[in-house]
């Protein structure tokens, strides 16, 4: 359960949403307009792509700033727990309610509560939900006394929320009460500019990490990988990066290891992942899985001859390492002659074990 209050803060908008992509640049400007008004905003987006970052600066922009900021999500608080979660309890009201509680509503009084999640709440909740947003009011469970909040409701989902509306499980009223205004959060692959400024933004959060370069080429792999998780794999990558590389400079190959840490630890986890091995010319191999053979991003161009190049390097790691460095037997791994191996070594700048 993600649950944090945050009592104010003014962090200019710059230094808190990292970036200068067109998309970086107008979710700032809707985060400014939005944070002038009351009304609900529901965040959409990828997981880690920054919703709930998003949510703080809309709350940190505007006038509840000095008040408190409550992050609850949803999806991971038990369906028979959350009501007193959201709007408190009363001493005896269920077994273990030793006390009265208060709920994250009342206790936000005059700031925001952030719903993350929200495609996951119960559909009993949503119609209790549906009447706070409505008469702004409360009941705490085990009492029947009907209390004011004022509270803005800011929440988020990296569901489709179309379709659990069309299978009835969403309800669409309180969709549209969720989403008065409806912002996008981008995903990282469609904002690869911001890469560089986010990865020196993470390395100034590290202080007690030695900082790691990239050359141009380890950048352009950067820009040129897909982010499945969005900028929460960037920052794990950064970190990865700070503890194994501190004050060395990178280049593409130890990029690709890095973006691929399982390959690292083969043949105990690589090789079980992989297809069983198979016999081809009396010869058996393995053939590896491609971990960067993935599904593009609509409307964005492919190079092909990096990604095959990406996973052409990767593979030679994952065979050396079976090897235990012996290039002729990686090479024999590999079905290749063990020159063109030393050849795609020297290219990859991969160094020969001594
Ligand atoms: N534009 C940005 N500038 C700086 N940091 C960012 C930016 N976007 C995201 N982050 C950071 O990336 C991490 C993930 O962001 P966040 O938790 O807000 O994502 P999320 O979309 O809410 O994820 P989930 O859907 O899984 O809850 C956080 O550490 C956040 O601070």
């Amino acid at each position: 359960m993600t649950v944090g209050h945050n009592e104010g803060g003014q962090a200019a908008l710059e230094t808190l949403i990292i970036g200068t992509s067109p998309a970086t640049q107008r979710l700032r400007e809707m985060i400014r307009r939005v944070a002038r008004s009351n009304a609900s905003v529901m965040l959409c987006g990828p997981s880690g792509s920054g919703k709930e970052l998003v949510a703080r600066a809309i709350h940190d922009e505007g006038v509840r700033s000095g008040k408190p900021f409550a992050a609850i999500n949803c999806g991971a608080i038990p369906g028979e727990l959350i009501e007193s979660e959201l709007f408190g309890h009363e001493k005896g009201s269920f077994t273990g309610a030793t006390a009265r509680r208060l709920g994250h509503f009342e206790a936000s009084e005059g700031g925001t509560v952030f719903l993350d999640e929200i495609g996951d709440m119960r559909f009993d909740m949503q119609v209790k939900l549906l009447r706070v947003l409505e008469d702004r009011t409360i009941v705490r469970v085990g009492s029947s006394d009907v209390r004011h909040v004022d509270v803005r409701v800011i929440s988020a989902t990296h569901q489709d929320l179309d379709a659990a509306i069309a299978e009835g499980k969403f309800r669409e009223d309180l969709f549209f009460r969720l989403g008065v205004v409806v912002l996008q959060v981008p995903s990282l692959a469609s904002r690869v500019e911001d890469i560089p400024a986010l990865i020196r933004h993470f390395q100034r959060k590290m202080p007690g990490e030695a900082k790691c370069r990239f050359d141009d080429e380890a950048m352009m792999l950067l820009m040129q990988h897909r982010w499945p998780g969005n900028v929460r794999e960037l920052r794990n990558f950064v970190e990865r990066a700070s503890v194994l590389h501190g004050g060395e400079t990178l280049g593409a190959h130890d990029v690709a290891m890095l973006l691929n840490p399982t390959a690292a630890l083969a043949p105990a986890r690589a090789v079980p992942s992989s297809p069983a091995p198979v016999q081809a010319g009396g010869e058996e191999f393995i053939t590896a899985a491609a971990p960067h053979a993935k599904t593009p991003a609509p409307g964005r161009p492919i190079d092909l001859k990096r990604e095959i190049e990406t996973i052409e390097l990767e593979q030679i790691h994952v065979a050396l390492d079976l090897a235990d460095g012996i290039i002729s037997e990686a090479a024999r791994l590999l079905t290749l002659k063990r020159t063109t191996l030393i050849e795609k070594m020297r290219k990859y700048g991969v160094q020969q074990a001594a």
